[in-house]
């Protein structure tokens, strides 16, 4: 007969165990058992001293657990690694690393089955208000395009069929704040230009629409009649639009496309990374007359495209310039820069149109952001003169008294709510689980959500993690938004504007999309996870981007930094940054998912107890309203008052230390403990295979691929936590993370050794006095990585828990007492 299932807990204090316990009731095998593991316990364990404290530091007192079928598990004093209590802040008295006493290697006690997440955690100094927040007046949106009764787009400069498209087409009656200020301005006069206007306040078209509105009016009077000019695409190129991601040059192709439907004479493409030399060559050689590139592969044609010619260019556009110098474009830009000349080389067309009448007699260099750090003002030396700085409220430009332009606040849009939810580093992953599962608990309220992480390789163990195991379903989109399999970049809508044909791109999503478990409800069955980061194929980048945008179910974007700047997906309504931004500047950009052009929005961000909660000083500067704090028990509460669905099915049921099932706690605990088994579960294969149970002749299995993930994730977020800016090192120092905590929201036992090996910081381009300066952060952080490993956190004790766990599901499936139905 299978076991019961049967758990049983013990109080037993520190008093010898042997004396205490008697075992009754189920079959006399396991009361002898049971007998005998206590026994064999109150032996080996260290005697205590008079030193020793009686009371474990968690205050919990000791409990022994019998599971039929595994045997007597003492737990409550001695925890696993993870267990032990959050380091303190090391202080200078402290002992050189050579000079301290050798530290014991952890140990995993044989046959722990809860995962205890509640104790030995750093407690919080951030006070909590336990009066309910008064209703505060909903703040009036601050990117919303404004509402008087003269705002409207031909007052401004627009042609009237240019202001008819935007009203019946675009359905934009009204221009934004900085678009008001920006296309009289572009539209008129030659100056060089900075715009500076929170997220979502409409930036791209606020350079955009001045550009087509001065080359139509090559050809077409302000009443519509023809100047007598014919344009076609090989007139000449006279825009180029720089940006600093792939993802963003189709966002801004995919708008100019729709603004151009009301000029289709005039032809836009894209060249950028990862997409054809050859096809990108033989559209250029076709003509074009607004270029959308990557900076580096913009270089990459002036040096090697000889039908590119700029000579006739007028306006070079730098989109989010603060991230292109940030990402090592310099260089690029410079030469780019360069080749454009300040004083065009042609002034009339092939045909004999003269262009400096109606286009600038000069290149217009425009430069824009939502945020300003120094690196743009080194930007603007090189690329602009005489600029005009023109904002969405103030025109006022800020300078110091040199009159150099200073580092300004950043900021967000007023309607964004923003909240801080403090959560101890062992329970973020599951404290992740319950935000999301309370977050999509309703239908209809939440349709989309981007959740921010550090870097790729902890983006695909999240997304491996929260996918689940069943083949996923066709995820529902609009016929016109579904990927084409002929993923042309080209953009040009016209007659003469013919789409040539790009080589056949694999347009797969099968690695990048797949239906959510854990976070899943009643009420929204299906979420469609995402994932997106710089180390994917082009193809599939586009193809998730694709399917997030259009997808009619809820959906959730797991994704580094990439997606942080100038992505336009309307309908997200929660922006989660896991991980905080290696910048606060870089915070701001990812809050900015949301909240755009007067929609509301909601951005949360997880903090740590300790130096990590003095980073809302920062957040605040940036915030229009004081961003709230929450702590990580009512987030658990909400989210896991139901149970979790796990991946191969079943649920969590959860029973928590005095035998009291589905408590919160509970089933956190459960939750915790079904990940960290389901990291483990092909250890039994292996071991089947290894003795030839199953196949002798078969080799023997590696690792789970989930394992592998999360250690590997595990390393590259704490090397990616050493590469905080310098002036928010203090905030996320890695001297202070508990790697033993740390690894658990990877779902690891054991922080996996290896830390110290290769750290080179945020991956960056190898150009550029970036990748040096990281490169030199990296060098240090290697350092300290090494004397960590010191402490005893190598990868052999991972090895060891991997043994005992799998000792204990062998010995939970013979028992047949599947707590978590892991299927
Ligand atoms: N005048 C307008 N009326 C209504 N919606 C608008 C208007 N102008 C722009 N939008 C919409 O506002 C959203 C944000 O625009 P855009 O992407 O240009 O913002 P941005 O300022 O460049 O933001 P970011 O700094 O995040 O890149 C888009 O969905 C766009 O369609």
């Amino acid at each position: 007969m299978a076991d019961d299932g049967m758990l049983m807990n013990f109080e037993i204090g520190d008093v010898p165990i042997s004396n205490q316990v008697k075992f009754k009731g189920g079959r006399w095998r396991d009361r002898v058992k049971a007998q005998k593991s206590v026994k064999k316990w109150d032996t080996d364990r260290p005697k205590k001293d008079s030193n020793t404290p009686t009371v474990p530091s968690s205050g919990r007192p000791k409990t022994a657990r019998y599971i039929p079928g595994v045997g007597v598990q003492i737990e409550g004093g001695e925890g696993d690694e993870a267990d032990r209590p959050a380091k303190r802040p090391r202080t200078d008295s402290d002992a050189q690393p050579a000079q301290r006493p050798q530290q014991p290697r952890p140990q995993i006690k044989s046959g722990q089955t809860s995962s205890k997440l509640f104790t030995s955690n750093p407690t919080h100094t951030t006070t909590f208000d336990d009066k309910p927040a008064e209703e505060t007046e909903e703040a009036k949106p601050s990117n919303a395009p404004l509402s008087g009764e003269a705002e409207n787009f031909t007052a401004l400069g627009l042609s009237r069929r240019i202001a008819q498209h935007l009203s019946t087409k675009l359905e934009m009656k009204a221009p934004t704040a900085i678009q008001k200020n920006t296309i009289p301005q572009l539209v008129k006069e030659d100056n060089d230009a900075f715009l500076q206007a929170e997220t979502g306040s409409g930036k791209t078209l606020a350079y955009l629409l001045p550009i087509v509105q001065r080359i139509t009016a090559l050809s077409q009077n302000e009443d519509g009649s023809s100047t007598g000019v014919q344009l076609h695409r090989d007139s000449g190129l006279f825009a180029i639009v720089l940006a600093p991601t792939r993802e963003l040059c189709k966002q801004i192709a995919a708008v100019l496309e729709r603004l151009l439907r009301c000029a289709p004479w005039i032809v836009s493409t894209t060249v950028t990374g990862g997409e054809s030399k050859k096809s990108e060559k033989a559209r250029l050689r076709k003509g074009v007359n607004i270029l959308i590139a990557t900076p580096g592969r913009l270089t990459d044609h002036l040096d090697n495209t000889k039908v590119l010619d700029v000579g006739t260019v007028r306006w070079l556009v730098l989109d989010e310039g603060d991230r292109m110098m940030e990402m090592g474009f310099e260089d690029d830009l410079k030469t780019i820069v360069g080749e454009i000349r300040k004083d065009p080389l042609k002034h009339e067309t092939k045909d004999g149109v003269v262009l400096d009448k109606v286009l600038p007699a000069r290149r217009v260099t425009v430069l824009c952001s939502a945020t300003m750090k120094m690196n743009v003002q080194k930007l603007g030396e090189i690329s602009l003169t005489d600029a005009v700085h023109i904002t969405a409220t103030t025109t006022d430009e800020e300078k110091d008294a040199e009159g150099n332009m200073v580092e300004s606040a950043f900021a967000a849009p007023s309607q964004l709510k923003q909240s801080y939810l403090i959560v101890p580093a062992k329970l973020r992953l599951v404290t992740l689980i319950a935000l999301l599962k309370s977050t999509f608990a309703r239908k209809g309220s939440v349709m989309k959500a981007i959740i921010f992480i550090s870097c790729a390789d902890s983006v695909n163990f999240h997304f491996d993690l929260l996918k689940s195991t069943a083949p996923p379903p066709k995820p529902k989109m609009a016929p016109s938004a579904l990927p084409s399999p002929d993923d042309s970049p080209s953009f040009g809508t016209g007659a003469n504007a013919s789409t040539p044909k790009a080589p056949k791109v694999d347009t797969s999503t099968d690695d990048t999309v797949a239906p959510a478990t854990y976070i899943t409800s009643p009420a929204n069955p299906s979420i469609i996870l995402h994932k997106l980061h710089g180390s994917l194929p082009q193809s599939s980048r586009t193809a998730t981007l694709n399917s997030f945008t259009s997808s009619k179910d809820p959906a959730v974007l797991i994704t580094t930094d990439i997606s942080s700047r100038g992505l336009d997906v309307p309908s997200v309504d929660l922006v989660v940054e896991y991980d905080p931004a290696f910048a606060a500047a870089d915070h701001v950009h990812r809050v900015g998912r949301t909240a755009r052009a007067g929609r509301p929005g909601k951005a949360v961000i997880f903090l740590q107890p300790g130096c990590e909660e003095g980073y809302v000083e920062v957040l605040k500067q940036g915030a229009s309203s004081v961003p709230q704090p929450q702590l990580y028990d009512a987030v658990l509460q909400k989210g896991l008052s139901t149970p979790v669905q796990l991946p191969g099915g079943g649920e969590t049921a959860g029973e928590d230390e005095g035998g009291r099932r589905n408590t919160w706690m509970s089933r956190a605990e459960a939750l915790q403990l079904s990940i960290e088994q389901r990291l483990l579960v092909k250890e039994d294969d292996e071991t089947e295979n290894s003795r030839g149970g199953r196949n002798r002749y078969a080799p023997a299995k590696k690792d789970d691929p989930l394992l592998d993930a999360a250690r590997q994730a595990f390393k590259s977020h704490v090397r990616a936590y050493a590469t905080h800016v310098r002036e928010e090192r203090g905030y996320f120092d890695k001297g202070q993370l508990h790697l033993g905590h740390m690894a658990k929201s990877f779902g690891l036992r054991e922080a996996p050794g290896g830390i110290g090996g290769g750290v080179v910081g945020r991956k960056r381009p190898a150009n550029g006095g970036a990748a040096n300066k990281f490169a030199a952060a990296g060098q240090g952080q290697k350092r300290k990585a090494v004397s960590r490993e010191d402490d005893g956190e190598g990868g052999e004790v991972d090895e060891e828990a991997r043994r005992r766990m799998k000792a204990k599901m062998n010995a939970l499936a013979k028992a047949g007492a599947s707590e978590f139905n892991i299927g």
